[in-house]
């Protein structure tokens, strides 16, 4: 593609490309006259040979299928893990460039300039320090069933795990007990082009400080030898779920407990925690500490304070900061979560917190309603962020702090721009790193009302 001959790329084309940057998300970027080809597998200095698959009017997406001239900055993969594909940075390289994205976020998404980034907290753990994992079914050339990860870009594709190496030995053991119980079982992997097949995912958590682990079968509708699923696996908490749904998710389905203790339990912090399976917990519970910790110390509470614990899960942040308020609710979308919330508050003798089931998006100003507003919101959404309406909401609410724990800068960022055009100030961020070896970043974003108080602009009718 030289300037006089440039033509868009179509998928399959095979291009020669530089990767001059990082973009959000990891992928690697590479420019030709304006076009932009995010390249996964390449990182700022490679020459790479890329296998073009989506190709837009602006941007393309495609593959290192051969690095051609490896970039000063690669070191040696640690593991082949499809996973981890970070791992060619170093970890001190790894933590520069979540800062950057951070900071990058906030001022080119965000248009919020000068904001101060404290030092990104580093891992505990560089590797096997995953608590949860969710594996694939799949089959091999040979025709033999495996169990692992899709390989990068490849939903119809499993690569087989041996030795996860983000999560423990014991957790890798128990993926093995089930894998082998499977194939003496002669139980077929999900077909994900036919749709035919029963064995889909396995999920294993593990309590990192109880020892305590939970596994979960993940099926088609069908019949197979439950007690010696019983037998051959050593977990404290054994589910089954069945599902006839064609896409590929370890959510929805019917459960039942197969055997053992229905929810996981695991400690934080010296409050003890029990987890349902279809709860969210945080995956790195080492790092899930230090995260609760800054947001702890960014809610600065003085013990007379109304706290509303937004997207709660299981209660983790607001029962951790129950001590240090006059009131913790918690609001969560999933039922069981929300169960495990009240459990949780009930067995570390917590008596001043509520949680409530309910959509954010709609039960917010109920919940104001009803607990009346509250001087503190501590928000933690899903990867996609809020959206203007909850953001809207929030001010409604009109905490005087908001401490926002984002698992992506990119939503962060715009939600941030709303809230400090309805008055509030943007104080500090702390990029806590929870997932080393993969691109993902975890920030904790401390706001304060202005002294004016705060509006929603465009006030709704
Ligand atoms: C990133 S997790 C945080 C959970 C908890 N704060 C923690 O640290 O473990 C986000 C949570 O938001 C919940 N959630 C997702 N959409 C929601 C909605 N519309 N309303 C309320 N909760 C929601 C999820 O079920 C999940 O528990």
């Amino acid at each position: 593609m030289s300037s006089a001959t440039f033509t868009r790329p179509s998928r399959g084309d095979v291009l020669e490309l530089t990767i001059d940057s990082l973009a959000h998300g990891g992928n690697g970027v590479a420019r030709r006259e304006g076009y932009v080809v995010f390249v996964a597998g390449g990182i700022p200095g490679d020459k790479v040979r890329a296998e073009v698959g989506k190709a837009k009017k602006a941007y393309a997406e495609a593959r290192a299928i051969e690095i051609l001239e490896p970039s000063p900055e690669r070191v040696p993969e640690f593991a082949d893990h499809p996973g981890a594909p970070w791992q060619v940075l170093s970890y001190e390289r790894q933590l520069e460039v979540k800062t950057e994205q951070v900071a990058d976020a906030l001022k080119r998404i965000g248009k919020l300039d000068d904001i101060e980034i404290e030092p990104i907290v580093p891992a505990v753990e560089q590797w096997r320090y995953r608590n949860k994992l969710e594996y694939s079914f799949g089959t091999d050339e040979q025709g033999e069933l495996v169990c692992g990860f899709h390989a990068p870009g490849r939903w119809n594709e499993i690569v087989p795990m041996v030795d996860c190496k983000l999560a423990s030995e014991k957790s890798n053991e128990l993926r093995e007990q089930v894998l082998q119980f499977c194939k003496i079982e002669r139980l077929t992997a999900w077909d994900r082009k036919d749709h035919r097949g029963f064995l889909r995912n396995v999920v294993i958590r593990e309590g990192r400080r109880t020892g305590q682990t939970q596994v979960r079968l993940i099926t088609s509708p069908g019949k197979f030898d439950v007690d010696g699923f019983i037998d051959a696996v050593d977990a404290d908490g054994l589910w089954w779920t069945q599902t006839s749904d064609l896409g590929e998710s370890t959510y929805g389905g019917e459960s039942m407990l197969l055997s053992g203790a229905p929810q996981l339990t695991e400690q934080l912090n010296d409050l003890d925690f029990l987890i349902s399976p279809e709860a969210f917990f945080q995956t790195n519970t080492e790092m899930a500490e230090r995260l609760y910790g800054i947001a702890i110390e960014f809610a600065g509470l003085r013990g007379s304070e109304r706290v509303f614990d937004l997207y709660c899960g299981i209660g983790t942040i607001g029962l951790n900061m129950a001590a240090r308020a006059r009131k913790v609710i918690g609001l969560e979308i999933i039922e069981p979560a929300v169960a495990d919330a009240l459990e949780n508050a009930r067995i570390n003798e917590i008596v001043n917190a509520s949680f409530y089931a309910g959509d954010a998006r709609l039960a917010l100003r109920e919940l104001v309603e009803k607990e009346g507003k509250p001087d503190l919101a501590v928000i933690d959404p899903p990867r996609a962020g809020l959206s203007q309406k909850i953001v809207r909401r929030i001010v409604d609410a009109a905490p005087a702090r908001i401490v926002y724990v984002s698992c992506n800068p990119t939503t962060l960022a715009p939600n941030a721009a709303q809230l400090v055009e309805a008055g509030y100030k943007l104080i500090k961020v702390r990029p806590v790193d929870m997932f080393p070896q993969t691109p993902h970043i975890e920030c904790v974003a401390l706001f304060e009302a202005g002294p004016d108080g705060v509006q929603n602009p465009d006030r709704e009718a």
